[in-house]
Protein backbone atom coordinates (compact mmCIF):
# COMPACT_ATOMS: atom_id res chain seq x y z
CA UNK A 1 0.00 0.00 0.00
CA UNK A 2 2.77 2.22 1.03
CA UNK A 3 4.06 1.65 -2.74
CA UNK A 4 1.04 2.89 -4.32
CA UNK A 5 0.71 5.51 -2.39
CA UNK A 6 4.11 6.77 -3.49
CA UNK A 7 3.68 5.39 -6.97
CA UNK A 8 -0.03 7.87 -6.96
CA UNK A 9 1.21 10.81 -5.54
CA UNK A 10 4.38 10.71 -7.93
CA UNK A 11 1.86 10.86 -10.38
CA UNK A 12 0.56 14.05 -9.63
CA UNK A 13 -2.13 13.35 -6.97
CA UNK A 14 -1.26 15.20 -3.74
CA UNK A 15 -1.09 13.03 -0.65
CA UNK A 16 -3.49 15.23 1.18
CA UNK A 17 -5.96 14.29 -1.61
CA UNK A 18 -5.81 10.61 -0.76
CA UNK A 19 -6.09 11.31 2.89
CA UNK A 20 -9.40 13.39 2.43
CA UNK A 21 -10.83 11.01 0.05
CA UNK A 22 -9.96 8.38 3.06
CA UNK A 23 -11.93 10.26 5.50
CA UNK A 24 -14.48 10.75 3.33
CA UNK A 25 -15.35 6.69 3.24
CA UNK A 26 -14.73 6.86 7.03
CA UNK A 27 -17.45 9.95 7.82
CA UNK A 28 -19.60 8.52 5.10
CA UNK A 29 -19.64 4.84 7.44
CA UNK A 30 -19.90 6.83 10.43
CA UNK A 31 -22.80 8.83 9.72
CA UNK A 32 -24.36 5.33 8.60
CA UNK A 33 -23.83 3.65 12.04
CA UNK A 34 -25.06 6.87 13.75
CA UNK A 35 -28.29 7.60 12.04
CA UNK A 36 -28.93 3.65 12.23
CA UNK A 37 -28.13 4.01 16.38
CA UNK A 38 -29.79 7.54 16.61
CA UNK A 39 -25.99 8.51 18.49
CA UNK A 40 -24.38 12.04 18.08
CA UNK A 41 -21.39 11.93 20.19
CA UNK A 42 -18.28 10.36 18.59
CA UNK A 43 -14.67 9.84 20.05
CA UNK A 44 -11.89 9.73 17.14
CA UNK A 45 -8.72 8.07 18.34
CA UNK A 46 -5.56 9.34 16.41
CA UNK A 47 -2.10 7.86 16.72
CA UNK A 48 1.15 8.95 15.33
CA UNK A 49 0.72 8.66 11.95
CA UNK A 50 -1.36 8.80 8.56
CA UNK A 51 -3.57 6.96 9.97
CA UNK A 52 -4.46 9.06 12.88
CA UNK A 53 -3.83 12.11 9.94
CA UNK A 54 -7.11 10.02 8.02
CA UNK A 55 -8.87 10.20 12.17
CA UNK A 56 -8.07 14.07 12.40
CA UNK A 57 -9.94 14.61 8.90
CA UNK A 58 -12.45 12.58 9.32
CA UNK A 59 -13.32 13.73 12.86
CA UNK A 60 -13.33 17.42 10.77
CA UNK A 61 -16.06 15.67 8.66
CA UNK A 62 -18.51 14.55 10.76
CA UNK A 63 -18.16 17.91 13.31
CA UNK A 64 -19.31 20.15 10.11
CA UNK A 65 -22.21 17.60 9.74
CA UNK A 66 -23.08 18.98 13.38
CA UNK A 67 -21.89 15.50 15.42
CA UNK A 68 -20.71 16.12 18.26
CA UNK A 69 -16.97 15.01 18.22
CA UNK A 70 -14.02 14.81 20.12
CA UNK A 71 -10.40 13.46 19.67
CA UNK A 72 -7.94 11.87 21.82
CA UNK A 73 -4.27 11.58 20.90
CA UNK A 74 -1.59 8.90 21.57
CA UNK A 75 0.67 11.45 20.40
CA UNK A 76 1.08 15.22 21.33
CA UNK A 77 0.34 16.65 17.76
CA UNK A 78 3.50 18.78 17.75
CA UNK A 79 5.21 14.97 17.22
CA UNK A 80 3.48 14.47 14.49
CA UNK A 81 4.66 15.16 10.98
CA UNK A 82 3.82 15.60 6.77
CA UNK A 83 0.44 15.04 6.37
CA UNK A 84 -0.59 14.15 9.69
CA UNK A 85 0.49 16.92 10.97
CA UNK A 86 -1.52 19.12 9.04
CA UNK A 87 -4.66 16.90 9.49
CA UNK A 88 -4.16 17.82 13.11
CA UNK A 89 -3.60 21.14 12.49
CA UNK A 90 -6.87 21.38 10.67
CA UNK A 91 -8.83 19.98 13.78
CA UNK A 92 -9.78 22.77 15.85
CA UNK A 93 -12.13 20.69 18.68
CA UNK A 94 -11.42 19.14 21.62
CA UNK A 95 -8.42 17.24 21.41
CA UNK A 96 -7.29 15.33 24.69
CA UNK A 97 -4.52 12.86 25.92
CA UNK A 98 -5.40 9.51 24.40
CA UNK A 99 -4.66 7.96 28.00
CA UNK A 100 -7.21 9.91 29.82
CA UNK A 101 -10.09 9.76 27.65
CA UNK A 102 -12.84 7.91 28.94
CA UNK A 103 -15.50 6.55 27.00
CA UNK A 104 -18.45 7.21 28.44
CA UNK A 105 -21.79 8.72 26.80
CA UNK A 106 -20.01 7.72 23.33
CA UNK A 107 -22.33 6.34 20.74
CA UNK A 108 -19.50 5.45 18.24
CA UNK A 109 -15.53 5.41 18.23
CA UNK A 110 -13.14 6.05 15.36
CA UNK A 111 -10.36 3.89 16.16
CA UNK A 112 -7.24 5.32 14.04
CA UNK A 113 -4.55 4.50 16.20
CA UNK A 114 -2.32 2.35 13.48
CA UNK A 115 -2.99 1.04 10.18
CA UNK A 116 -0.46 -0.75 8.08
CA UNK A 117 2.72 1.59 9.43
CA UNK A 118 2.18 -0.97 12.41
CA UNK A 119 6.12 -2.61 12.46
CA UNK A 120 6.04 -3.90 15.93
CA UNK A 121 3.87 -4.96 18.94
CA UNK A 122 1.78 -2.22 20.36
CA UNK A 123 3.64 -0.54 23.59
CA UNK A 124 2.24 -0.98 27.08
CA UNK A 125 -0.13 2.49 26.51
CA UNK A 126 -1.24 1.36 23.35
CA UNK A 127 -2.26 -2.17 24.63
CA UNK A 128 -3.94 -0.41 27.46
CA UNK A 129 -5.97 2.12 25.34
CA UNK A 130 -7.10 -0.83 22.80
CA UNK A 131 -7.90 -2.93 25.70
CA UNK A 132 -9.96 -0.26 27.51
CA UNK A 133 -11.77 0.29 24.20
CA UNK A 134 -12.45 -3.94 23.64
CA UNK A 135 -14.74 -4.14 27.26
CA UNK A 136 -15.85 -0.48 26.96
CA UNK A 137 -17.73 -1.94 23.50
CA UNK A 138 -18.43 -5.58 24.95
CA UNK A 139 -19.97 -3.91 27.76
CA UNK A 140 -22.41 -1.21 25.97
CA UNK A 141 -22.63 -2.56 22.66
CA UNK A 142 -21.67 0.65 21.28
CA UNK A 143 -20.16 0.85 17.67
CA UNK A 144 -15.99 0.86 16.98
CA UNK A 145 -15.08 1.62 13.54
CA UNK A 146 -11.59 1.10 12.26
CA UNK A 147 -9.84 2.99 10.26
CA UNK A 148 -7.67 0.93 6.99
CA UNK A 149 -7.24 -2.00 9.54
CA UNK A 150 -7.84 -2.64 13.63
CA UNK A 151 -4.91 -0.93 15.30
CA UNK A 152 -2.86 -3.64 16.90
CA UNK A 153 -3.87 -6.26 13.69
CA UNK A 154 -0.85 -6.51 11.44
CA UNK A 155 -2.10 -5.66 7.88
CA UNK A 156 0.46 -8.21 6.31
CA UNK A 157 0.28 -11.24 8.29
CA UNK A 158 -3.04 -10.94 9.98
CA UNK A 159 -1.43 -11.31 13.60
CA UNK A 160 -2.34 -9.44 16.43
CA UNK A 161 0.41 -7.13 17.91
CA UNK A 162 -0.21 -7.27 21.59
CA UNK A 163 -3.46 -6.18 21.34
CA UNK A 164 -6.09 -5.46 18.71
CA UNK A 165 -8.74 -3.83 18.41
CA UNK A 166 -12.46 -5.17 18.17
CA UNK A 167 -13.89 -3.41 15.34
CA UNK A 168 -17.89 -3.66 14.10
CA UNK A 169 -16.43 -2.20 10.79
CA UNK A 170 -13.44 -1.64 9.25
CA UNK A 171 -12.97 0.82 6.25
CA UNK A 172 -10.15 0.05 4.19
CA UNK A 173 -8.44 1.90 0.65
CA UNK A 174 -7.56 0.71 -2.66
CA UNK A 175 -7.71 -3.35 -2.06
CA UNK A 176 -8.22 -5.42 0.90
CA UNK A 177 -4.91 -6.58 2.38
CA UNK A 178 -3.72 -9.60 3.18
CA UNK A 179 -4.01 -8.97 6.73
CA UNK A 180 -8.15 -8.24 6.45
CA UNK A 181 -7.99 -11.89 5.12
CA UNK A 182 -5.49 -14.24 7.55
CA UNK A 183 -6.43 -15.09 10.98
CA UNK A 184 -7.00 -13.66 13.34
CA UNK A 185 -7.01 -10.74 11.76
CA UNK A 186 -10.18 -11.17 10.07
CA UNK A 187 -12.11 -11.80 13.03
CA UNK A 188 -11.49 -8.05 14.48
CA UNK A 189 -12.67 -6.75 11.00
CA UNK A 190 -15.91 -6.73 11.61
CA UNK A 191 -17.97 -5.91 8.36
CA UNK A 192 -14.89 -4.81 5.68
CA UNK A 193 -15.61 -1.75 3.41
CA UNK A 194 -12.74 -1.04 0.67
CA UNK A 195 -13.72 2.46 -0.41
CA UNK A 196 -12.15 3.56 -3.69
CA UNK A 197 -9.73 6.91 -2.80
CA UNK A 198 -7.75 7.92 -5.95
CA UNK A 199 -5.39 5.42 -6.76
CA UNK A 200 -5.58 3.82 -9.90
CA UNK A 201 -5.76 0.13 -10.82
CA UNK A 202 -3.10 0.44 -13.07
CA UNK A 203 -1.24 1.07 -10.04
CA UNK A 204 -1.93 -2.09 -8.78
CA UNK A 205 -1.01 -4.17 -12.14
CA UNK A 206 2.00 -2.21 -12.22
CA UNK A 207 2.97 -3.95 -9.12
CA UNK A 208 2.79 -7.46 -10.35
CA UNK A 209 0.50 -8.31 -6.87
CA UNK A 210 0.18 -11.95 -7.54
CA UNK A 211 -2.34 -12.40 -4.23
CA UNK A 212 -5.82 -12.66 -4.54
CA UNK A 213 -9.33 -12.81 -2.96
CA UNK A 214 -10.23 -15.94 -4.20
CA UNK A 215 -13.67 -15.06 -6.14
CA UNK A 216 -14.79 -16.43 -9.85
CA UNK A 217 -13.30 -13.67 -11.31
CA UNK A 218 -10.07 -15.68 -11.01
CA UNK A 219 -10.89 -18.43 -12.90
CA UNK A 220 -14.33 -18.70 -14.00
CA UNK A 221 -13.09 -18.17 -17.92
CA UNK A 222 -11.14 -21.01 -16.90
CA UNK A 223 -13.83 -23.67 -15.52
CA UNK A 224 -14.93 -26.51 -17.45
CA UNK A 225 -18.28 -26.82 -19.09
CA UNK A 226 -19.37 -29.60 -21.10
CA UNK A 227 -19.31 -28.94 -24.73
CA UNK A 228 -22.24 -29.96 -27.00
CA UNK A 229 -20.04 -31.97 -29.05
CA UNK A 230 -18.58 -33.62 -26.36
CA UNK A 231 -18.69 -36.87 -24.61
CA UNK A 232 -18.10 -38.61 -21.40
CA UNK A 233 -14.09 -39.60 -22.02
CA UNK A 234 -13.76 -35.74 -23.41
CA UNK A 235 -14.60 -34.43 -19.34
CA UNK A 236 -11.39 -36.47 -18.58
CA UNK A 237 -11.16 -39.81 -16.02
CA UNK A 238 -10.49 -39.34 -12.19
CA UNK A 239 -9.45 -42.21 -10.33
CA UNK A 240 -9.38 -42.27 -6.57
CA UNK A 241 -7.82 -44.60 -4.62
CA UNK A 242 -9.88 -46.43 -1.82
CA UNK A 243 -8.49 -47.41 1.61
CA UNK A 244 -9.31 -50.95 3.51
CA UNK A 245 -12.36 -52.09 4.17
CA UNK A 246 -12.86 -50.19 7.24
CA UNK A 247 -11.84 -46.75 5.85
CA UNK A 248 -13.48 -46.92 2.51
CA UNK A 249 -15.74 -44.10 3.21
CA UNK A 250 -13.33 -40.96 2.97
CA UNK A 251 -12.47 -42.13 -0.67
CA UNK A 252 -15.83 -42.89 -1.94
CA UNK A 253 -16.94 -38.96 -0.65
CA UNK A 254 -13.85 -37.98 -2.56
CA UNK A 255 -15.56 -39.81 -5.68
CA UNK A 256 -19.03 -38.88 -5.59
CA UNK A 257 -17.34 -35.09 -5.27
CA UNK A 258 -15.16 -36.26 -8.41
CA UNK A 259 -18.37 -36.57 -10.10
CA UNK A 260 -20.43 -34.07 -9.20
CA UNK A 261 -17.15 -31.54 -9.97
CA UNK A 262 -17.95 -32.77 -13.37
CA UNK A 263 -15.48 -35.03 -14.51
CA UNK A 264 -16.58 -37.67 -17.07
CA UNK A 265 -15.96 -40.90 -15.19
CA UNK A 266 -14.82 -41.42 -11.88
CA UNK A 267 -13.41 -44.82 -11.17
CA UNK A 268 -12.58 -45.89 -7.33
CA UNK A 269 -9.45 -48.21 -7.29
CA UNK A 270 -10.33 -50.06 -4.23
CA UNK A 271 -8.26 -53.19 -2.65
CA UNK A 272 -10.02 -56.65 -2.82
CA UNK A 273 -10.58 -56.61 0.50
CA UNK A 274 -12.78 -53.55 0.68
CA UNK A 275 -14.15 -54.51 -2.90
CA UNK A 276 -17.34 -55.46 -2.17
CA UNK A 277 -18.03 -52.80 0.38
CA UNK A 278 -17.22 -50.32 -2.40
CA UNK A 279 -19.40 -51.31 -5.20
CA UNK A 280 -22.42 -51.99 -3.07
CA UNK A 281 -22.23 -48.39 -1.90
CA UNK A 282 -21.65 -47.28 -4.96
CA UNK A 283 -23.66 -46.68 -8.30
CA UNK A 284 -22.05 -43.98 -10.93
CA UNK A 285 -18.81 -44.37 -9.94
CA UNK A 286 -16.90 -47.32 -10.72
CA UNK A 287 -14.98 -50.18 -8.76
CA UNK A 288 -11.75 -51.18 -9.78
CA UNK A 289 -9.26 -53.72 -7.37
CA UNK A 290 -5.83 -52.71 -6.99
CA UNK A 291 -3.83 -53.80 -4.40
CA UNK A 292 -0.92 -51.60 -3.45
CA UNK A 293 1.61 -50.04 -5.29
CA UNK A 294 1.79 -53.06 -7.81
CA UNK A 295 -2.24 -52.92 -7.91
CA UNK A 296 -2.71 -49.01 -8.32
CA UNK A 297 0.50 -49.49 -11.27
CA UNK A 298 -1.37 -51.45 -13.47
CA UNK A 299 -4.37 -49.49 -13.24
CA UNK A 300 -2.47 -45.67 -13.93
CA UNK A 301 -1.70 -48.09 -16.94
CA UNK A 302 -4.60 -46.82 -19.07
CA UNK A 303 -3.59 -43.26 -19.67
CA UNK A 304 -7.41 -42.41 -19.81
CA UNK A 305 -7.41 -41.98 -16.15
CA UNK A 306 -6.12 -38.29 -16.73
CA UNK A 307 -6.37 -37.20 -12.35
CA UNK A 308 -5.85 -39.02 -9.33
CA UNK A 309 -7.18 -38.68 -5.81
CA UNK A 310 -5.26 -40.02 -3.20
CA UNK A 311 -4.54 -40.51 0.52
CA UNK A 312 -8.34 -39.87 2.33
CA UNK A 313 -8.69 -43.11 4.31
CA UNK A 314 -4.90 -44.57 2.59
CA UNK A 315 -3.38 -45.33 5.83
CA UNK A 316 -0.31 -44.27 6.76
CA UNK A 317 2.76 -46.42 5.74
CA UNK A 318 5.73 -47.17 3.21
CA UNK A 319 3.19 -49.06 1.18
CA UNK A 320 1.06 -45.72 0.69
CA UNK A 321 4.17 -43.59 0.20
CA UNK A 322 5.19 -46.04 -2.43
CA UNK A 323 1.29 -45.89 -3.77
CA UNK A 324 1.76 -41.91 -4.55
CA UNK A 325 5.28 -42.31 -6.02
CA UNK A 326 3.36 -45.03 -8.38
CA UNK A 327 0.86 -42.03 -9.12
CA UNK A 328 3.07 -39.34 -9.65
CA UNK A 329 5.70 -41.95 -11.46
CA UNK A 330 7.27 -40.07 -14.83
CA UNK A 331 5.21 -41.27 -18.19
CA UNK A 332 4.21 -40.33 -21.30
CA UNK A 333 1.69 -38.40 -20.42
CA UNK A 334 0.27 -36.04 -18.64
CA UNK A 335 -1.41 -36.71 -14.98
CA UNK A 336 -2.88 -34.64 -12.67
CA UNK A 337 -2.61 -35.45 -9.03
CA UNK A 338 -4.32 -34.55 -5.84
CA UNK A 339 -2.42 -35.66 -2.46
CA UNK A 340 -4.36 -35.28 0.71
CA UNK A 341 -4.20 -36.54 4.45
CA UNK A 342 -2.62 -40.13 4.58
CA UNK A 343 -0.71 -39.41 1.55
CA UNK A 344 0.98 -36.50 2.90
CA UNK A 345 1.47 -37.37 6.17
CA UNK A 346 3.10 -40.75 5.46
CA UNK A 347 6.22 -38.95 4.35
CA UNK A 348 6.25 -36.91 7.69
CA UNK A 349 9.89 -38.50 8.27
CA UNK A 350 10.92 -37.66 4.96
CA UNK A 351 9.50 -34.72 3.16
CA UNK A 352 12.21 -34.76 0.50
CA UNK A 353 11.14 -38.20 -0.45
CA UNK A 354 7.65 -36.69 -1.48
CA UNK A 355 9.30 -33.51 -2.73
CA UNK A 356 11.22 -35.61 -4.99
CA UNK A 357 8.07 -37.20 -6.28
CA UNK A 358 6.42 -34.13 -6.56
CA UNK A 359 8.41 -32.50 -8.86
CA UNK A 360 9.09 -35.54 -10.84
CA UNK A 361 5.21 -35.59 -11.52
CA UNK A 362 4.12 -35.72 -14.97
CA UNK A 363 1.27 -33.07 -14.50
CA UNK A 364 0.15 -30.81 -12.23
CA UNK A 365 -0.25 -31.77 -8.29
CA UNK A 366 -1.90 -30.55 -5.94
CA UNK A 367 -1.47 -30.90 -2.19
CA UNK A 368 -4.13 -30.22 0.44
CA UNK A 369 -2.69 -29.63 4.06
CA UNK A 370 -4.33 -29.31 7.00
CA UNK A 371 -2.71 -27.18 9.77
CA UNK A 372 -1.50 -30.16 11.19
CA UNK A 373 -0.26 -31.53 8.03
CA UNK A 374 1.59 -28.63 6.87
CA UNK A 375 3.06 -28.24 10.54
CA UNK A 376 4.38 -31.92 9.82
CA UNK A 377 5.39 -31.91 6.38
CA UNK A 378 6.59 -28.63 6.08
CA UNK A 379 8.13 -27.58 9.67
CA UNK A 380 10.82 -26.24 7.82
CA UNK A 381 8.48 -23.58 6.25
CA UNK A 382 6.19 -23.07 9.37
CA UNK A 383 8.64 -21.53 11.59
CA UNK A 384 6.70 -18.57 13.21
CA UNK A 385 10.19 -16.83 12.64
CA UNK A 386 9.85 -12.78 11.29
CA UNK A 387 6.45 -12.86 11.71
CA UNK A 388 5.55 -14.85 8.58
CA UNK A 389 1.95 -15.28 7.33
CA UNK A 390 0.27 -17.78 6.05
CA UNK A 391 0.64 -16.66 2.29
CA UNK A 392 3.83 -16.28 2.96
CA UNK A 393 3.97 -20.60 4.24
CA UNK A 394 1.74 -21.71 1.29
CA UNK A 395 4.24 -19.62 -0.92
CA UNK A 396 7.19 -21.34 0.29
CA UNK A 397 5.72 -24.39 0.78
CA UNK A 398 4.47 -24.96 -3.21
CA UNK A 399 8.23 -23.43 -3.99
CA UNK A 400 10.24 -26.28 -1.73
CA UNK A 401 7.50 -29.05 -3.19
CA UNK A 402 7.15 -27.83 -6.76
CA UNK A 403 3.31 -28.39 -6.51
CA UNK A 404 0.10 -26.31 -5.56
CA UNK A 405 -0.23 -26.45 -1.61
CA UNK A 406 -3.94 -26.06 -0.89
CA UNK A 407 -3.21 -24.89 3.10
CA UNK A 408 -7.06 -25.86 4.45
CA UNK A 409 -8.56 -23.81 7.37
CA UNK A 410 -11.10 -21.08 7.49
CA UNK A 411 -8.91 -18.82 5.63
CA UNK A 412 -7.86 -21.19 3.05
CA UNK A 413 -4.46 -20.16 1.12
CA UNK A 414 -4.01 -21.80 -2.05
CA UNK A 415 -0.26 -20.96 -3.46
CA UNK A 416 1.61 -22.11 -6.32
CA UNK A 417 5.13 -22.42 -7.48
CA UNK A 418 4.63 -18.88 -9.26
CA UNK A 419 3.57 -17.09 -6.72
CA UNK A 420 0.01 -17.00 -7.58
CA UNK A 421 -2.10 -17.25 -4.48
CA UNK A 422 -5.65 -16.83 -3.48
CA UNK A 423 -6.93 -15.98 0.17
CA UNK A 424 -10.36 -17.59 0.49
CA UNK A 425 -13.05 -15.94 2.82
CA UNK A 426 -16.10 -16.52 4.17
CA UNK A 427 -16.11 -19.76 4.62
CA UNK A 428 -18.78 -21.34 6.97
CA UNK A 429 -17.78 -23.18 10.05
CA UNK A 430 -20.01 -25.44 9.52
CA UNK A 431 -17.57 -27.43 7.47
CA UNK A 432 -15.90 -28.00 10.21
CA UNK A 433 -17.42 -31.60 10.12
CA UNK A 434 -16.21 -35.13 9.03
CA UNK A 435 -15.04 -35.76 5.50
CA UNK A 436 -15.44 -32.06 4.24
CA UNK A 437 -11.64 -32.44 3.42
CA UNK A 438 -12.83 -35.73 1.38
CA UNK A 439 -15.26 -33.67 -0.06
CA UNK A 440 -13.08 -31.00 -1.41
CA UNK A 441 -9.92 -33.26 -2.53
CA UNK A 442 -12.70 -35.00 -4.93
CA UNK A 443 -13.94 -32.13 -6.13
CA UNK A 444 -9.98 -30.73 -6.78
CA UNK A 445 -9.77 -34.05 -8.47
CA UNK A 446 -12.68 -33.77 -10.97
CA UNK A 447 -11.79 -30.11 -11.98
CA UNK A 448 -8.14 -31.74 -13.09
CA UNK A 449 -9.75 -34.45 -14.72
CA UNK A 450 -10.86 -31.75 -16.78
CA UNK A 451 -8.05 -30.42 -17.58
CA UNK A 452 -8.20 -27.11 -15.56
CA UNK A 453 -5.18 -25.79 -14.47
CA UNK A 454 -3.86 -26.74 -11.17
CA UNK A 455 -4.11 -23.51 -9.28
CA UNK A 456 -7.05 -22.75 -10.44
CA UNK A 457 -8.69 -26.21 -10.27
CA UNK A 458 -7.69 -25.65 -6.59
CA UNK A 459 -8.99 -22.08 -5.68
CA UNK A 460 -11.99 -22.84 -7.81
CA UNK A 461 -12.70 -26.33 -5.69
CA UNK A 462 -12.14 -24.28 -2.62
CA UNK A 463 -14.71 -21.43 -3.47
CA UNK A 464 -17.46 -24.33 -5.04
CA UNK A 465 -16.75 -26.09 -1.23
CA UNK A 466 -17.24 -23.16 0.60
CA UNK A 467 -20.16 -21.64 -1.63
CA UNK A 468 -21.86 -25.04 -1.47
CA UNK A 469 -21.85 -24.78 2.60
CA UNK A 470 -23.13 -21.34 2.31
CA UNK A 471 -26.06 -22.40 0.34
CA UNK A 472 -26.78 -25.23 2.41
CA UNK A 473 -26.83 -23.55 5.68
CA UNK A 474 -26.31 -25.12 9.27
CA UNK A 475 -26.53 -29.02 10.11
CA UNK A 476 -24.37 -29.53 7.02
CA UNK A 477 -22.61 -32.67 6.48
CA UNK A 478 -20.01 -33.80 3.80
CA UNK A 479 -22.80 -35.30 2.08
CA UNK A 480 -24.81 -32.27 1.54
CA UNK A 481 -21.68 -30.47 0.25
CA UNK A 482 -21.59 -33.26 -2.84
CA UNK A 483 -25.31 -32.45 -2.75
CA UNK A 484 -25.91 -28.84 -3.21
CA UNK A 485 -22.99 -28.43 -5.77
CA UNK A 486 -25.34 -28.74 -9.03
CA UNK A 487 -26.80 -25.00 -7.41
CA UNK A 488 -23.12 -24.01 -6.75
CA UNK A 489 -22.95 -24.97 -10.63
CA UNK A 490 -25.99 -23.54 -11.96
CA UNK A 491 -25.19 -19.76 -10.53
CA UNK A 492 -21.39 -20.42 -11.97
CA UNK A 493 -23.16 -21.10 -15.19
CA UNK A 494 -25.63 -18.06 -15.01
CA UNK A 495 -28.25 -20.28 -14.81
CA UNK A 496 -31.57 -19.90 -13.21
CA UNK A 497 -31.73 -22.39 -10.17
N1 LIG B 1 -3.70 4.26 0.17
C1 LIG B 1 -3.83 4.14 1.47
O1 LIG B 1 -3.90 3.02 2.02
C2 LIG B 1 -3.82 5.34 2.31
C3 LIG B 1 -3.45 5.18 3.62
N2 LIG B 1 -3.41 6.22 4.47
C4 LIG B 1 -3.35 6.00 5.87
O2 LIG B 1 -1.99 5.91 6.21
C5 LIG B 1 -1.82 4.80 7.09
C6 LIG B 1 -0.39 4.39 7.11
O3 LIG B 1 0.23 5.47 7.75
P1 LIG B 1 1.70 5.36 8.37
O4 LIG B 1 2.06 6.72 8.82
O5 LIG B 1 2.56 4.65 7.42
O6 LIG B 1 1.59 4.42 9.63
P2 LIG B 1 0.47 4.22 10.70
O7 LIG B 1 -0.31 5.48 10.88
O8 LIG B 1 -0.26 3.01 10.40
O9 LIG B 1 1.40 3.94 12.02
C7 LIG B 1 1.76 4.97 12.79
C8 LIG B 1 3.24 5.18 12.89
O10 LIG B 1 3.57 4.73 14.16
C9 LIG B 1 4.87 4.12 14.19
N3 LIG B 1 4.63 2.81 14.72
C10 LIG B 1 4.57 1.63 14.07
N4 LIG B 1 4.30 0.63 14.93
C11 LIG B 1 4.21 1.19 16.15
C12 LIG B 1 3.94 0.69 17.44
N5 LIG B 1 3.71 -0.62 17.63
N6 LIG B 1 3.90 1.53 18.49
C13 LIG B 1 4.12 2.86 18.29
N7 LIG B 1 4.37 3.44 17.08
C14 LIG B 1 4.41 2.58 16.03
C15 LIG B 1 5.38 4.13 12.80
O11 LIG B 1 6.31 5.17 12.72
C16 LIG B 1 4.15 4.44 11.96
O12 LIG B 1 4.51 5.28 10.90
C17 LIG B 1 -2.78 3.80 6.52
O13 LIG B 1 -3.11 2.79 7.44
C18 LIG B 1 -3.99 4.67 6.20
O14 LIG B 1 -4.84 4.82 7.30
C19 LIG B 1 -3.43 7.55 3.91
O15 LIG B 1 -3.59 8.51 4.82
C20 LIG B 1 -4.55 7.58 2.89
C21 LIG B 1 -4.23 6.62 1.76
K1 LIG C 1 -6.72 1.66 12.67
Amino acid sequence: MARADRMTIDSGVPSMDLMESAAVAIARVASRVLQRMSGRRVLVLCGPGNNGGDGYVAARLLRAQRYKVRVASLAPPDRLRGDAARAAASWTGTLLPAQECDFHGVDLVIDALFGTGLARDLDPAAQTLVNRLNQWRRETKQSVISVDIPSGVDGTTGAIRGAAVEADETVTFFRVKTGHLLLPGRTRCGRLTCAHIGIRSTTLESMGVKAFVNAPELWLPHLPRPRVDGHKYTRGHALVVSGGASFTGAARLSASAALRAGAGLVTLASPTEALAVNASALTSVMVRPADGPVGLAHVLADERKNAIAIGPGLGVSEASCQQVEAALKPQAYRRAAVLDADALTSFESDPFRLWRATRGAPGPVVMTPHAGEFARLFAECDGNHANRSKLDKARDAARVSGAVVLYKGPDTVVAAPDGRASIQTGASPWLATAGSGDVLTGIVAGLLAQRMEGFLAASCAVWMHARAAEQFGPGLIADDIIATLPQVWRELCGESA
